[in-house]
């Protein structure tokens, strides 16, 4: 019997989607960019980091080779290891959406091959009658914002009017999302989560996939802030995911993170939440003290995308990276015999593109466990293999939509 640790650092793209032109996101490139960034001086900030992109771990494990697989580049200004340890390579997404629970299904052997709602980014982004839906139902005076904004923008714009008023600030983004920010204490954060799972109900007739509370605390547009408790609900996924599975077969699923909100608890035994990369790192060590032979331990790192992505935040990105990869010695350490670990992410958020949306890419895939001999699966056409590897490794029936890469 063995265990699987799967870690997906959320939005750490690699460039070079087939389909990237799509979604306006021809040359995009997480990784690439930000090593571009880094080695011109441009990922520097005093106190935080400075110089070139420094992955070293990663970097054992196949990282700049699967960014070569991705992009038939290596990334600027970061050395190639003396010797690859990991099995690697790139993925690509098959789902029609680049949002997280889109990713993440996939990833768990479950494409989404339907289109979701998405509301438009030209005029009031939320239909009158949903707004008065939500305002009846919701017992809220009225709502501000109603349109596609950066989450951290908002509610400097807004914030004051919302605690005044009692509106709350709706937005959402080129995802298909309904996004709801309030005041911790003067709306209420049991308030803000009541009303989304109001809104949750009336949006499912529009096909979103999310709808995420969005708690901040301050006292003007300078300090305020959001929090920790961020909730995200989410529709079912489409199918049983691998997590469903191995639950069916009695083993443990432990979600560390955004897991659980993301697939809407389906599939999941445990569940920790952690405020943070660092924290939820420690929260997946001590996870994997606990799994038991045949268990999956299953981490999402949020702050890659929510801190620095989507604030196009190159040095924050940088560093958090680098921070990440110095975790991973402690990690290898813990590991047993027929342990495998699976490095991958979920979609792109170049922090050196237009706008704050996310960004169409592919995605690494490094695994590695002491049982594993190092090789290159290439660039797999879906991130269902990751899933699948995982079923397999786990030794659960095969699904459907992808294979094994060991
Ligand atoms: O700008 P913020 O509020 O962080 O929003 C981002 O977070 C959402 C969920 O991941 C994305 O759809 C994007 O809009
Ligand atoms: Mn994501
Ligand atoms: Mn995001």
């Amino acid at each position: 019997m063995a265990r699987a640790f799967l870690f997906v650092l959320d939005s750490f793209g690699i460039g070079n989607a087939p389909d990237a032109e799509a979604f306006g996101d021809l040359g995009a490139d997480t990784l690439g960019h930000i090593a571009e960034f880094c080695a011109a001086g441009a990922g520097d900030r005093a106190g935080l980091r400075e110089g070139p992109l420094q992955l070293p771990n990663m970097s054992a494990l196949g990282l700049m080779h699967a960014a070569k697989l991705a992009t038939g580049r290596l990334p600027v200004g970061m050395p190639l290891p003396e010797r690859v340890y990991g099995v690697y390579g790139a993925a690509s997404e098959t789902s029609r959406g680049k949002d997280t629970p889109s990713g993440h299904w996939e990833i768990a052997g479950t494409p989404v091959m339907f289109d979701w709602g998405y509301f438009p980014s030209e005029g009031d982004a939320f239909p009158a009658e949903l707004v008065e839906a939500i305002c009846r139902e919701g017992d809220i005076p009225g709502i501000l914002g109603n349109c596609h904004a950066s989450g951290t923008d908002i509610i400097a714009r807004h914030g004051e009017e919302h605690m005044r008023s009692g509106k709350p600030i709706c937005y959402t983004s080129s995802d298909s999302v309904f996004q709801i920010a309030a005041h911790e204490q003067s709306f209420g954060l049991d308030r803000l989560l009541e009303l989304c799972q109001v809104v949750r109900r009336l949006v499912d007739d529009y096909n979103i996939g999310r709808v995420i509370a969005r708690p901040f605390v301050g006292d003007d547009p300078q300090n305020f802030t959001r929090t920790g408790n961020r909730r995200d609900y989410s529709v079912l996924p489409p199918e049983p995911t691998v997590l469903d599975r191995l639950k069916e077969a009695g083993r443990g699923v432990h979600a560390v993170g955004k897991i659980g909100d993301i697939f809407a608890h389906q599939g999941v035994t445990k569940l920790t939440k952690a405020n943070g990369n660092m924290a939820l790192f420690d929260a997946s060590l001590a996870a994997i003290e606990e799994a038991e032979d045949g268990d999956l331990v299953f981490t999402n790192f949020v702050d890659f995308d929510m801190l620095y992505g989507h604030r196009r935040d190159v040095p924050g990105y940088a560093a958090a990276l680098e921070a990440f990869d110095q975790r991973l010695p402690d990690l290898d350490r813990r590991l047993k015999p027929g342990d495998i670990v699976i490095l991958t992410a979920d979609h792109g958020c170049d922090p050196t593109w237009r706008g704050t949306d996310h960004t169409r890419e592919r995605v690494p895939v490094l695994m590695f466990g002491p049982s594993l001999r190092s090789r290159s699966f290439g660039v797999a056409d879906t991130f269902a293999h990751i899933g699948e590897t995982v079923a397999r490794h786990l030794g659960i029936a095969p699904g459907p939509h992808g294979r094994s890469l060991i």
